[in-house]
């Protein structure tokens, strides 16, 4: 969880934009073809750029209910417990699903855990009270949910708010300016109203609940946590995370003597979170269960710079600061090295992670025209933070954030700090002592004893652990009344800490070093909603036989492709068969994934059908000594021998060598009619 503030991040289109200095449009596509991808989202194997078809003329809805069908049709995903009418938010990643999932974990542990050094943990979903309660989650973690009053169905206050006004100014053709300002300012400060000032919206106009037109609740806040028990007893109260990041914060202590004592270093984590969407939509962009790749990277606060900043300096890509939204101006085009040297990032670190997602999610396949980063506003940051900013990519939804990157500060370790009583603290050596002048907290052992006798050493550690704001307060306490509450969570209770039990003063110390609590850069993905806008952005469709038949492709590279290559017998015949086994073998040994399809189905069907799943190459055996190899978007073929097809399959594959570069060196095969694709029914 970036922020224990929730944001409606999911109709980015709304908020991001300056409503208040013009009207609200609807936001338009950014080119009137999202089916075709651009040509940044096109796989290193291909020489062409796949014909446009009439999908140009798609509408979003049409082109996302084809990217859909054919996900769910060719078991990416699928609602989880379909059998049974399914849950909402719940989804199953079936076998291409699963192996695009692998690919792109794979290739986020090889960009950031083993290029970066980070250490990877792995920590248990089921969280005792006690963590989250200290992270704010358990009083903070909430949404404002309202209640269909007859039927007891329920949905999320702003959501039924924004959808509102996001009609009105979208379809109602009467809508005088006053009113489209009124809508479009609610819109802007959706994130700030109170459960008060969004039940008071909700009755003024009349809004009600969307399926029964049954009136609504006033809002109330709805936390997101899946709640269990710990035990048989049902005395110990646990959660299912809502993220990851709280396992690398309680084990920060065990991380920084692994790392030597050593800052920066930075932890990573990849694993499942629960969240109890009220009214999950939009597939796998807001579901109940999700996989989240969490990096926290800590650092010293009083120096944020970053030895390998100059690594990205160069980047340009599209950026969106506070300042370009508030005036109403688009994201534009911004060289990271620039944003942090103007200011408009806050540090090197957070600048180079920037950079570091912009190469990871574009080597992924997203289309970079089709991805932003956007700052976010004064309202949506919480007081702590210093700067954040979400990565955000365009698909038929809108603007969506799929990962989070923000500084915030010594936030958590510090709540945790306070509520256990363990010093998670880092420390700087200096060459020289200096002299400082310090507060120093001595706890008397001899008073502490007698008044709290076994408990004495549990006292002594609080006291000695307290931070310079909760001393100073002590002090004041203790000069203006002799005694004061203090809470010993080793304890569990408070006791009376009286005036000769402790002495707090400014000395003039020599110090050999110095303890801070380090700050932590944390970039947040978001591996499902990554995966689904991919799909879009990989997504397009060619004419097939008939002028009417469309044949759905997803063009993955290499990387990400579920398969990267088939194996085809031409027709039935044993001695092809012999070779194809053959092939596999060489394939299997090359660590190449890839099917043999020996259904003797016509050789179009199954090429229409490895399209579909995004299958790279395909290779045909229609001879004993050389084989035809197909590129998946320039349908292009090549002739290569039997025994060589497996490493020209591997160099395309680990990018060696383009696709363009293959076809240079074999002879170019001329496709029959008979290879043309054809749909399965
Ligand atoms: N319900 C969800 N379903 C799928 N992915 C999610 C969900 N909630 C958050 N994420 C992903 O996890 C990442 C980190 O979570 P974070 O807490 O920052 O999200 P958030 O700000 O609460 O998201 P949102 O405002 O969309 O609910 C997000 O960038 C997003 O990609």
């Amino acid at each position: 969880m970036l922020l224990l503030r929730r944001v409606s991040s999911l109709l980015p289109s709304l908020s991001p934009l300056a409503p208040l200095a013009k009207p609200f449009l609807p936001l338009p596509l950014r080119s009137p073809t999202p089916s075709i991808p651009a040509s940044t989202a096109r796989p290193l194997v291909s020489m062409a750029a796949p014909a446009a078809s009439g999908a140009a003329a798609m509408s979003r809805d049409a082109f996302r209910a084809a990217v859909t069908n054919t996900l769910e049709r060719r078991l990416f995903f699928v609602p989880s417990f379909k059998i049974y009418g399914g849950v909402a938010g719940l989804y199953d990643y079936g076998p291409p699903g699963c192996a695009v999932k692998a690919n792109v974990l794979a290739s986020w542990r090889q960009h950031f855990v083993l290029a970066e050094g980070m250490l990877e943990v792995d920590c248990p979903c089921v969280t005792p009270e006690v963590v989250l309660k200290a992270s704010g989650h358990v009083d903070k973690f909430t949404d404002l949910m309202v209640k269909d009053e007859k039927t007891g169905n329920c949905y999320r206050a702003d959501h039924l708010l924004k959808d509102f006004c996001k009609d009105k100014l979208e379809k109602d053709q009467t809508l005088s300016p006053e009113k489209a300002e009124e809508y479009n300012r609610i819109l802007a400060i959706l994130d700030d109203l109170s459960a008060e000032q969004l039940g008071a919206k909700i009755r003024e106009y009349g809004i009600v609940a969307p399926d029964t037109k049954n009136p609504l609740s006033d809002p109330y806040p709805f936390n997101l946590m899946f709640q269990t028990s710990i035990g048989p007893s049902g005395l110990s109260a646990g959660y299912m995370r809502p993220e990851t990041a709280q396992g690398i914060f309680v084990n920060f202590k065990d991380l920084y003597y692994y790392n030597g004592n050593k800052l920066p270093f930075a932890a990573a984590q990849i694993g499942q979170a629960f969240r109890n969407e009220i009214s999950p939509r939009q597939g796998l962009l807001r579901v109940r269960e999700f996989t989240l790749a969490e990096i926290e990277h800590f650092v010293d606060p009083e120096d944020k710079s970053h030895p390998k900043f100059g690594d990205v300096s160069d980047l340009e890509f599209l950026m969106f600061p506070r300042e370009d939204q508030m005036a109403g101006r688009s994201a534009t085009r911004l060289k990271i090295g620039n944003a942090v040297s103007e200011g408009t990032v806050n540090n090197e670190t957070l600048g180079y992670f920037i950079g570091r997602v912009y190469l990871f999610l574009t080597q992924l396949g997203i289309d970079k025209d089709r991805l932003r980063f956007r700052q976010h506003l004064p309202n949506e940051m919480a007081h702590y933070a210093a700067d954040c900013w979400d990565a955000e990519i365009e698909c038929s939804y809108g603007w969506i954030e799929c990962v989070g990157i923000a500084d915030r500060s010594a936030y958590d370790l510090r709540a945790h700090s306070d509520k256990s009583g363990e010093k998670l603290e880092a420390h700087e050596k200096f060459a020289e002592p200096r002299e400082v002048e310090k507060l120093v907290i001595t706890p008397s052992k001899k008073e502490l004893g007698l008044a709290f006798k076994g408990n004495q050493r549990m006292v002594l550690e609080a006291l000695e652990a307290m931070g310079e704001t909760e001393a100073l307060d002590m002090k004041a306490a203790l000069e203006s009344k002799g005694e004061v509450e203090f809470k010993v969570c080793t304890l569990g209770k408070d006791v009376t800490i009286k005036k000769s039990m402790v002495s707090i003063n400014n000395e003039k110390k020599k110090e050999h070093q110095r303890k801070f609590t380090p700050s932590v850069i944390e970039p947040s993905f978001g591996i499902g909603r990554i995966i689904y806008c991919l799909f879009e952005h990989c997504f397009y469709q060619r004419p097939g036989k008939t002028e009417d038949e469309q044949l759905n492709v997803f063009g993955f590279p290499p990387l990400v492709a579920p398969i990267k290559c088939t194996v085809f017998p031409l027709v039935k015949l044993e001695k092809f068969e012999v070779v194809a086994k053959k092939i596999s073998k060489a394939l299997t040994a090359a660590g190449i994934s890839h099917i043999i399809d020996m259904t003797g189905n016509t050789i179009g069907k199954r090429y229409a059908r490895t399209d579909e799943i995004g299958v790279p190459l395909a290779i045909t055996v229609d001879n004993t000594t050389s084989v035809t190899v197909r590129d998946r978007d320039s349908k292009d073929q090549i002739r290569v021998e039997v025994d060589e097809v497996a490493s020209v399959v591997k160099e395309v594959m680990d990018g060696q060598s383009t696709w363009a570069d293959i076809m240079w060196r074999y002879p170019a095969h001329t496709a029959s009619a008979a290879e043309d694709e054809e749909p399965e029914p």
